[in-house]
């Protein structure tokens, strides 16, 4: 983004909506949570004391369900169904049901039934060819490409009466946010919306406000999930002299998606390969049983034999190395215990040397033309960081190119 400035521009507008569902969206988890527990007395958190004051809040915030829905339409359809109506209309707990499901113990002996919640966000999709961009930059004002806003305007985009909304609602949601008893009971179902990607909570101030524009780093803490195939067009400006042109394919990293890539990859200059690092404890939304890391090495073996990609630029980055530090030192998990043939210490540069040794090791083993590899552990919320590294992986990609065509 620092070297593709106007694209990024360009986008930024469209972010504002994705963020605005983020944050909405985190806040309906919580009042779901708290809504069953002041229904169901019998299985409130220990300790936790949920009061009037509690129901009171969550009528308040009722209006961030038709917002996250209408948002939602927005992103499926290109549609944005009317929010004004809708404070009389909506309730959060007839939302509710859908949170509470029975959780079964590993055991499966039928002793340990204990009825509970699952206090899990479910991912919202959108397919890349809704176009989900062009509908909301088609309302996009010359000034968002200044990257500043009129905080007079009014309505000229529907993302502006979600604004106005939010805004009506802000004190509830730092009310919600900062109050004990929630803190408690999210404790209790072992929630930290804090530590998933797309959380904004500690930033309603700032972000809810009228005239707000996303910075590069809520554009990059944003989260949209993604199915098909995105192309992205950049001009890659360092200066007058060096102007690229490049299209960029993101493709899907999920299981489902995975047979789309094919025809991406007859025509190609340089594959980048991003591989989560942190995810060692994780498995697959797709298939519970599969490791998420050990899916990135298999799908890493597969990219890496493919015929097609035989003469292909290759570059790795070993990417979330702040949360996998995280995860090693502050939540002190141990990766043998996901990762059997990890027999080192726990610490980050053990761990990260030995994920780089079975990266390269694959690249090794299927690299008939004898290509080079590029690999660098990046950080992609450290947006100076990754332009960095971004600048050393275009030039890796043009001195291939060029070598390739004989130009160098
Ligand atoms: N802390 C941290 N968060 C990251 C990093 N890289 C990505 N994220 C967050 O992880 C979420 C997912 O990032 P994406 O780039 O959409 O990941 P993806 O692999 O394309 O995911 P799919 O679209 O589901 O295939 C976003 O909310 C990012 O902000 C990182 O290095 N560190
Ligand atoms: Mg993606």
């Amino acid at each position: 983004m620092q070297y593709a400035r106007q694209s990024w521009l360009e986008e930024r507008h469209s972010w504002r909506a994705v963020i605005y569902l983020n944050l909405v969206r985190s806040v309906n988890l919580i009042t779901d949570i708290l809504s069953v527990e002041l229904d169901e007395t019998s299985t409130a958190a220990d300790g936790v004391t949920l009061s009037d004051q509690h129901q009171i809040l969550l009528l308040r915030l009722s209006p961030l369900r038709r917002i996250q829905a209408s948002l939602e339409d927005l992103f499926a359809t290109g549609t944005f169904p009317a929010l004004r109506d809708d404070r009389r209309h909506s309730s959060p707990l007839s939302v509710m049901a859908a949170a509470r499901i029975i959780r079964v113990s590993d055991d499966m002996d039928g002793l340990d039934l204990k009825p509970t919640y699952a206090p899990v966000l479910q991912e919202f999709t959108v397919f890349s060819n809704c176009g989900w961009k062009s509908v909301l930059g088609k309302s996009r004002l010359p000034e968002f490409s200044t990257g500043t806003r009129s905080p007079k305007r009014r309505h000229a985009d529907p993302v502006d009466e979600v604004e106005d909304l939010l805004c009506s609602c802000k004190d509830d949601i730092k009310a919600l946010w900062r109050d004990l008893g929630v803190k408690r009971s999210l404790a209790y179902h072992h929630l930290r919306v804090e530590d998933s990607s797309g959380f904004f909570l500690n930033d309603v101030d700032r972000i809810v406000a009228r005239g707000y524009v996303p910075s590069d780093e809520d554009i990059v803490r944003a989260r949209l999930r993604t199915m098909g195939v995105q192309e992205y067009s950049l001009t890659l400006d360092r200066g007058e002299s060096s102007r690229t042109e490049w299209i960029m394919y993101d493709v899907a990293g999920c299981r489902t998606q995975r047979a789309a890539w094919v025809p991406y990859f007859t025509d190609v200059t340089a594959i980048i390969f991003v591989a989560p690092l942190s995810c060692f404890d994780e498995q697959l939304a797709e298939n519970h049983r599969v490791n998420r890391l050990q899916d990135s090495f298999q799908l890493w073996d597969t990219i890496c034999c493919s015929a097609l990609l035989a003469h292909v630029q290759m570059i790795l980055l070993m990417n979330k190395c702040d949360l996998l530090e995280k995860k090693l030192k502050k939540d002190k998990l141990r990766v043998h215990d996901y990762i059997p043939e990890f027999q080192g210490e726990n610490n980050m540069k053990t761990v990260t040397t030995w994920f780089h040794r079975v990266f390269r090791g694959i690249f090794k083993r299927n690299n008939p033309a004898d290509r080079h590899l590029y690999t660098h552990f990046t950080s992609a919320v450290d947006t100076r960081a990754t332009a960095r590294t971004l600048v050393g992986v275009q030039e890796a990609i043009m001195r291939n190119h060029f070598t390739g065509v004989g130009l160098v």
